[in-house]
């Protein structure tokens, strides 16, 4: 489904990815970590296409895309929820998955919503509430169901696990399994490399802004150096 070659991406004179490439298969979870810095949020930026890049490919389904606009990219099913729950405090929780799905015309678009409901039944409690009122960790689910509502083929995540507690980080991941149960492949950027290879079909680790290591999400969360280096496990 999604296949990167060589990417490259700078700020200004600093190259941060240097040639990174990596495949994602129809209906995989691939996980990708890697230390604070190593380019992660800057990968899922260059494949929503808001991050500019200065070499490589990226293809979707077959098709180049990496001189297609962010919006194009969507068009094609290409979702990022971003990281820092970045939801629209002011507008109530229905308001904001409604929002997710604004460029649809169908009619499932309330199905879609109370799917979203049933995966973070928090939400649909708080359905009439301010968003902006919401924990972190109801914010994140938020921005996931709004990333969703937007029917993407393919779900960039970024953090999601981010500063949440650890029941809540079960929450969201068993979440992202579930996405995979209904069809819909994921690429997870995850602080929590741990937890992310273990629900992972596969892993990338990237480090300065070069894949590492690559292999099975057990094979990773099995092997002595990734264990040493970024599992914190000896
Ligand atoms: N807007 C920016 N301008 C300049 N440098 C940046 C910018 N954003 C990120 N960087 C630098 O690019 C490098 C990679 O950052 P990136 O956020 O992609 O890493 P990351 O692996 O996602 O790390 P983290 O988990 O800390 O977000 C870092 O050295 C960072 O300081």
């Amino acid at each position: 489904m999604l296949e990167v070659r060589d990417l490259r991406s700078a700020y200004g004179r600093i190259e941060v990815l240097k040639g990174v490439s990596l495949d994602v298969k129809a209906g995989e979870v691939v996980a990708l970590v890697g230390s604070n810095g190593a380019g992660k949020t800057t990968l899922l930026r260059s494949l929503s296409g808001v991050q500019p890049i200065t070499g490589g490919e990226i293809l979707f389904n077959g098709q180049r895309i990496d001189r297609l606009p962010p919006h194009r990219r969507v068009e094609l099913g290409i979702t990022q929820s971003p990281e820092g729950r970045q939801v629209f405090g002011p507008l109530t929780v229905e308001d904001n998955l409604r929002l997710g799905a604004y460029r649809r015309r169908d009619k499932e678009i309330g199905q879609d919503r109370d799917r979203v409901f049933a995966m973070f039944p928090v939400l649909a409690e708080k359905r009439h509430l301010l968003a902006g009122g919401l924990s972190g960790g109801q914010q994140q689910m938020l921005a996931i169901g709004r990333a969703l509502m937007g029917r993407p083929k393919l779900l960039l995540l970024d953090e999601p696990s981010l500063g949440l507690s650890p029941l809540l980080v079960d929450q969201i991941l068993d979440a992202i399994v579930s996405l995979r149960r209904d069809g819909i492949t994921v690429l997870l950027v995850e602080q929590n490399a741990s937890a992310a290879l273990a629900i992972a079909d596969r892993g990338y680790v990237l480090e300065t802004g070069k894949v590492a290591f690559s292999g099975a999400g057990s094979a990773l969360l099995a092997d002595p150096q990734v264990k040493a280096a970024y599992l914190g496990i000896d």
